[in-house]
């Protein structure tokens, strides 16, 4: 049975983006600082929701909007299926199945992307899954997010939108979606949590048309741009 109820998120941590908020903030420069203040390495961003939530569609549009660098860690790994590296059967199978990707994998993918780009900011989406693959990217990387951003939808939604996405991916099928969002509860919430808990995290309501939406980011961005002034 799929629910229409929302994930529990710790409310008092996270922020909700109201169109109270989008009223202050619309006037605000639009453009994104290249690290906020008082930090060393690149801007991270990391997109975190269930699968279907609209992560990249709605990354599309930061790249148009922003100019950030996009990095999908579910397309990091279908290129290296395609690529027929000697990962690619079993990170194929794990695909499948909707499970997740050791670790090193995949922060190992993240890692030659962003070290072969100039790029300052960085969206990272679809990234970490798990509590073992944030500290595997906070060990690696030595790096944690400035922001992370949270696209919470009802499961419902989520299944709809995997099911008519219409793009030939192995895992847009009725079995392997109820599997991900299992993975998704399981595994995927506690990171957001922990992000909650960190202060670090911005909620998006995900319902709505792909522009409304965005309205949430766009918000986001620009009380980014606020607090690093
Ligand atoms: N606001 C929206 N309303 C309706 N459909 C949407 C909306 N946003 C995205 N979609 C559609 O839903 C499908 C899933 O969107 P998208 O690929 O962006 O999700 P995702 O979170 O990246 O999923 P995954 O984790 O599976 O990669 C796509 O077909 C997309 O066009
Ligand atoms: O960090 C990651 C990201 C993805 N995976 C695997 O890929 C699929 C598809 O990912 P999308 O982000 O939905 O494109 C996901 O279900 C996982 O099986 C991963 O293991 N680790
Ligand atoms: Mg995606």
């Amino acid at each position: 049975m799929l629910g229409q109820q929302r994930y529990i998120i710790l409310a008092d941590a996270s922020y909700s983006i109201t169109a109270y908020n989008l009223k202050i903030w619309e006037s605000f420069t639009t453009e994104i600082p290249t690290q906020v203040k008082g930090g060393k390495g690149p801007f991270i961003c990391f997109v975190l929701g269930g699968p279907g939530s609209g992560k990249g569609t709605q990354c599309a549009k930061i790249v148009k909007n922003y100019g950030l660098t996009h990095l999908s860690a579910g397309e990091l790994l279908r290129r290296e299926i395609a690529s027929n590296s000697e990962y690619g059967t079993t990170i194929l199978n794990t695909i499948k199945e909707g499970k997740i990707v050791p670790s090193e994998v995949t922060v190992s993918l993240i890692q030659k992307e962003m070290e072969s780009s100039d790029s300052k900011k960085f969206l990272i989406d679809g990234f970490p899954r798990s509590e073992e693959n944030r500290a595997a990217f906070e060990r690696i990387m030595g790096a944690e997010p400035d922001i992370v951003l949270f696209f919470d939808c009802p499961e419902e939604e989520m299944v709809n939108r995997v099911l008519n996405r219409n793009e030939g991916r192995v895992d847009d099928n009725i079995d392997t979606v109820r599997k991900r969002l299992q993975v998704f509860k399981a595994l995927n919430l506690p990171v957001i949590n922990y992000y909650a808990r960190r202060g670090k995290l911005y909620t998006i309501n995900a319902v709505g048309t792909v522009d409304e939406i965005f309205e949430q980011v766009r918000a986001v961005f620009a009380a980014l741009k606020l607090v690093t002034e």
